[in-house]
């Protein structure tokens, strides 16, 4: 089991599981539970008491070392999807020929718990991971990365703070790429997009503007460009989510469709009906840049209507 340098044994809430490989924070408030792996630092479930998981995660969810699990909120850190697709202030950090793995490496590493603070009406963890020599093959950048999650009986809120340690500017990009579930994907919509530019990636990365809400029809994989700081509303025939993104100019939406569902890790075949993701995230042109000794939070918030 991983080291932490917070003592969980005078815990209230939360202790420290294994899952087969993986380590584990369970919490279990009185008003909402929640599991989040020190692996990639990512939350597997979130639930008020008495509701399911506002996250998706798959029947096939496996917890083995190295591999990111399928569902939640992977952090994809300090490049978003395929290196290649990346601006050349991204690329500039990346040794290419080395072949980057997709989303970078921050969700297949173990990060360290550095806070826990429990209280009647809430719990806020902090994990932190500070790549060090062993990325020097894929990255050139120095910096700590720190997840932060505020979880209370109505919401939710994520951040992920860089902070630029090296001596030269740093440039990423990144995503929280959260999966939501769905009791039916042709009866879910996404509002907030309307009249919003969007990279059709399916279509060789062509510039789109969306009409009304976003529906699902087919393979969608999709980045959009809502105005900073909006709110959008993921509509499902069992509940309506509200998800705020503050320090995000940039959206993805995804779903694989059939035939894409087949060539996933950890996903039954199956499973594109009742899931889908909206990633809160700096992707394709909206990078962030940071001066040595500069930081970055970007945020995600999610309640119910
Ligand atoms: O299977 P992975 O690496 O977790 O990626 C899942 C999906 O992540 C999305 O962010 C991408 O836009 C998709 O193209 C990709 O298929």
């Amino acid at each position: 089991m991983s080291t932490s340098p917070i003592d969980l044994s005078k815990s209230a809430f939360t202790r420290l599981v294994q899952r087969k490989s993986l380590a584990c924070l369970e919490i279990r408030h009185p008003a909402f539970r929640a599991d989040i792996l020190l692996q990639g630092a990512q939350l597997l479930q979130f639930a008020p008491t008495g509701q399911d998981s506002w996250v998706w995660l798959s029947n096939s969810a496996d917890y083995v070392e190295g591999v990111s699990v399928r569902g939640g909120i992977p952090v994809c850190w300090p490049w978003f999807g395929n290196a290649d697709r990346n601006p050349a202030s991204v690329q500039d950090h990346l040794q290419m020929a080395n072949n980057p793995p997709a989303h970078g490496f921050a969700r297949t590493q173990v990060w360290n718990i550095s806070d826990l603070y429990e209280s009647a009406d809430r719990v806020e963890v902090e994990m932190t991971l500070q790549p060090g020599q062993q990325f020097a093959n894929v990255w050139n950048g120095s910096a700590v990365v720190k997840a932060r999650w505020v979880m209370t009986a109505r919401s939710l809120r994520m951040s992920l703070t860089t902070l630029n340690t090296g001596t030269t500017p740093l440039t990423f990009s990144q995503a929280l790429h959260t999966y939501f579930p769905t009791t039916s994907i042709q009866q879910t919509r996404l509002r907030g997009l309307h009249g919003r530019e969007y990279l059709e990636t399916l279509e060789g990365w062509v510039r789109k503007t969306q009409t009304g809400d976003v529906s699902f029809t087919g393979e969608t994989d999709r980045i959009y460009f809502p105005a900073t700081n909006q709110n959008l509303q993921l509509m499902t025939p069992q509940q309506t989510l509200q998800l705020g993104c503050d320090q995000s100019a940039s959206c993805i939406v995804w779903n694989p469709w059939i035939a894409k569902a087949r060539r996933l890790g950890q996903f039954q075949p199956d499973a594109w009906q009742t899931m889908f993701c909206v990633e809160t995230a700096n992707a394709a042109d909206d990078v962030v840049t940071l001066a040595a000794g500069a930081h970055h939070s970007m945020t995600l918030t999610l309640s119910r209507s």
